[in-house]
């Protein structure tokens, strides 16, 4: 486990702009990625490798995609931008921008300027937060998406933008939810991520984009989380090497499907690169485990054996019964070969581990499990 542990215990972060005089040095070696646009002349013609956007790069997921499309394409081929101040890690990793995703012209600038291919759009209101602020979640998962779908279509970019579990509402079927059934989700981030879904698809048949797009579970991660349904799931490996104690905000036999990170980043990678010829759909379901609080508490005790949660649940447990409690990927398994790696033990393990770096000086852990 400890080669997988770097993947997932840290943010990856880089430098605020990338100054003309900088473009003009980058020189970059061949290698074989179709589709590559004509160079304006800044980049190296011969340098087939895709250039990549990431938009809302600084939430949980954008850091650890970048690290990997980078490991693929080159550091400066992946440029990471969001609307906040990028902590000094990202700017040293690599190009980082200011981009908001509510405007369409300054996307359009830098999809122009820096030569952009592939379009990753991470910028969004997760399901809490967006339900706590309809109108900015409106704004920034509808509108937001109706420019990098705009900005798309307008330099013929692969454009991948992510959907959810959450897409799915009380209507669908729950375990499993396949990829094709009743969508009705009572959330405006599940209302969204369908339009989004929709949108995307509509536009590939319409006029030919390369939108692709992976239904994620929650996924587990040290990082913090963007405020969503399942980020009990991070807190409480938190709180069980710290406090030993975690105030649960939903019921215990509350199941929904989770991942582990490093699969869910792998996975969006792979899928990104996937030829065209083997998609059959636009959109897939992916996932890995499925697992309630009082399941993912009792893996927790092998490690702590002491650790108490406490369940106080709230307004998001209204969410989680309206969502999927098992995913089915099979279509993702059969189509482009998507196989996780992570089981619920080994996710437990490699975060407990991650985790007992950050906090084992001031706290007694039990040992790892065989
Ligand atoms: N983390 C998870 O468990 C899951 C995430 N997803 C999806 O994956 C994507 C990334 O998720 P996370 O990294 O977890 O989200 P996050 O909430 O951690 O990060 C979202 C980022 O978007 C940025 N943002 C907000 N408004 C923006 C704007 N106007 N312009 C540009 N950026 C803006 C925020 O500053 C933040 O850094 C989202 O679309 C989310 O819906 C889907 C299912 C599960
Ligand atoms: C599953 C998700 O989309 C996200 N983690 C949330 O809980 O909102």
């Amino acid at each position: 486990m400890a080669s997988k542990l770097g993947v997932s215990a840290c943010r990856f972060y880089s430098r605020a702009a990338v100054p003309p005089r900088f473009r003009q040095q980058l020189t970059r070696q061949p290698a074989a990625v179709s589709g590559r646009r004509e160079s304006h002349g800044l980049y190296n013609e011969m340098d087939h490798r895709p250039r990549v956007l990431i938009t809302g790069s600084l939430g949980q997921l954008g850091g650890g995609l970048a690290r990997i499309l980078r490991d693929r394409f080159g550091r400066d081929n992946v440029i990471m931008s969001d609307i906040i101040q990028a902590p000094k890690e990202v700017l040293q990793a690599g190009p980082y921008l200011y981009a908001d995703v509510l405007d369409q012209r300054s996307l359009k600038e830098i999809c122009v300027n820096y030569e952009i291919d592939w379009l990753v759009h991470f910028g969004a209101l997760l399901s809490a937060v967006g339900e706590a602020n309809v109108p900015l979640a409106m704004e920034v998962n509808i509108e937001g998406l109706h420019n990098v779908l705009e900005v798309s279509r307008r330099f013929n970019l692969k454009l991948f933008v992510p959907s959810t579990i959450g897409a799915f509402g009380p209507d669908s079927p729950r375990n499993p939810t396949p990829d094709l059934t009743i969508q009705r989700p009572r959330t405006i981030y599940g209302v969204s991520k369908v339009h989004g879904e929709l949108m995307g698809e509509y536009y590939h048949h319409k006029f030919g984009m390369d939108f692709r797009c992976l239904r994620y579970p929650g996924v587990i991660s040290t990082d913090q989380p963007g405020g969503g349904t399942t980020d009990y799931a991070l807190k409480i490996f938190h709180d069980a090497l710290t406090t030993k104690v975690h105030h649960c905000y939903l019921a215990p036999d509350t199941r929904l499907p989770m991942m582990y990170i490093d699969d869910l980043l792998s996975a969006t990678a792979d899928f990104l690169e996937a030829p065209e010829d083997q998609l059959k759909m636009r959109t897939y379901n992916i996932g890995a485990v499925d697992f309630t609080p009082e399941e993912l508490a009792q893996e927790i005790r092998k490690f702590v054996p002491d650790f108490e949660i406490i369940y106080n649940p709230d307004h998001r447990q209204a969410i989680a019964d309206s969502w999927p409690q098992k995913f089915d990927f099979s279509n993702a398994s059969n189509d482009w070969g998507y196989r996780p790696l992570y089981d619920m033990r080994g996710m437990c393990e490699v975060m407990m581990e991650a985790l007992m770096q950050v906090y084992k000086p001031k706290h007694k852990v039990a040992e790892l499990k065989e």
